[in-house]
């Protein structure tokens, strides 16, 4: 099957639901069974969903609530932070401004945010925020950057898991993941209805992996999140399960390991109830400066590198730099 063909019925793909509780409670046999079941879900399909993390319930409530509250502001309060005013894609963006599949502009809307930086001291992806103006929108900032600081934390988290998963040390990714300078990246989405014929022909996001190196995701419970898989060739849905964050292997970390981990293809696909959907997607885009190269634990005797190595900055100004068509 072609991959631009419409997703199929076919049952959900095993997406397994990790529980991470025992690694944050310090048990060090169930650390070395979510590391196994990391390991096995990274390399296949590349996406897990986790549960028993510490990102309170109600702020996750509230941030799509306000999210779905911005997304509902009138077009021109929108257009005032639209991201061409800012130097780090900061901001909004609008219904076919990004492209991932060739021939098919997105149908969502997005708002990106991160990490607050002086415009002087700013390098690629870092830079002040847009903030709606008072009276528009209230409380999304506030709630935005708390979720935003909550989420880095629970990145080091993950990727403490990463390197156990890979039997490295466990603060290998810290400077990565967490350190002054890293990049994260979270952008809100909107994808609004779309009737079942148009959703044949159009997507919510086309199929593309993720650019950085792991994806936490906060969906909605109106689904539309699909997997490509490889050996098959068919879309799976990845299921709403209560509480959970999605997660996902990006292309750094596919290359860093080897390709033993993979950076699985997806896609959304509109709603075609009148429902709209929403979601938050938090991005680990790391430190500009690093190179990434094959991980010494990913190379069998006998293996080489597949992949030359790559400053993270030059392989996100290429990824981002090819997907939006304005
Ligand atoms: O909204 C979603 O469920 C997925 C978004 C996504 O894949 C992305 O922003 O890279
Ligand atoms: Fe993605």
């Amino acid at each position: 099957m072609a991959i631009d063909e419409p997703s199929s019925p076919l049952p959900a793909l095993d997406i397994p639901v990790i529980d991470i509780s025992g690694y944050l409670a310090g048990d060090i046999k169930a650390t070395k069974t979510i590391a196994l079941q990391l390991n096995a879900a990274a390399q296949a399909p590349g996406f897990f969903q986790i549960v028993g993390h510490d990102i309170p319930a109600d702020l996750r409530e509230t941030l799509l609530d306000r999210v779905v509250a911005f997304f509902a502001l009138p077009a021109d309060q929108k257009n005032a932070l639209h991201r061409n005013n800012s130097k780090a894609l900061r901001g909004f963006e609008t219904l076919g401004e990004q492209q991932l599949e060739p021939g098919y502009a997105d149908v969502k809307e997005g708002f990106m945010v991160g990490a607050e930086v002086e415009s002087k001291n700013a390098r690629f992806l870092q830079g002040p925020n847009q903030w709606p103006a008072k009276g528009q929108g209230d409380g999304l900032e506030g709630t935005f950057m708390e979720y935003f600081h909550k989420m880095r934390d629970l990145s080091r988290i993950m990727f403490r898991l990463v390197a156990l998963s890979l039997s490295l040390d466990e603060s290998f990714f810290d400077d990565f993941a967490s350190g002054q300078d890293s990049i994260a990246m979270c952008r809100a989405h909107m994808y609004p209805p779309v009737s079942l014929e148009a959703s044949l022909k159009s997507r919510g996001i086309g199929a593309h992996t993720d650019f950085g190196a792991l994806t936490l995701l906060l969906q909605d419970d109106v689904g539309g999140l699909e997997v490509f898989h490889r050996k098959t060739e068919t879309w799976h849905p990845v299921k709403v399960v209560k509480d959970a964050f999605v997660v996902n292997v990006g292309d750094m970390l596919e290359r860093w390991t080897n390709n033993h981990y993979t950076s699985s293809l997806h896609r959304v696909t509109s709603p075609i109830s009148d429902k709209y959907r929403y979601s938050v997607a938090f991005f680990n885009e790391g430190l500009l400066d690093q190179t990434i190269e094959c991980i010494p634990t990913c190379l069998a005797d006998g293996e080489i590198p597949l992949y030359e190595a790559v400053r993270v900055e030059e392989h996100l100004r290429q990824r981002y730099g090819s997907s939006y068509l304005v």
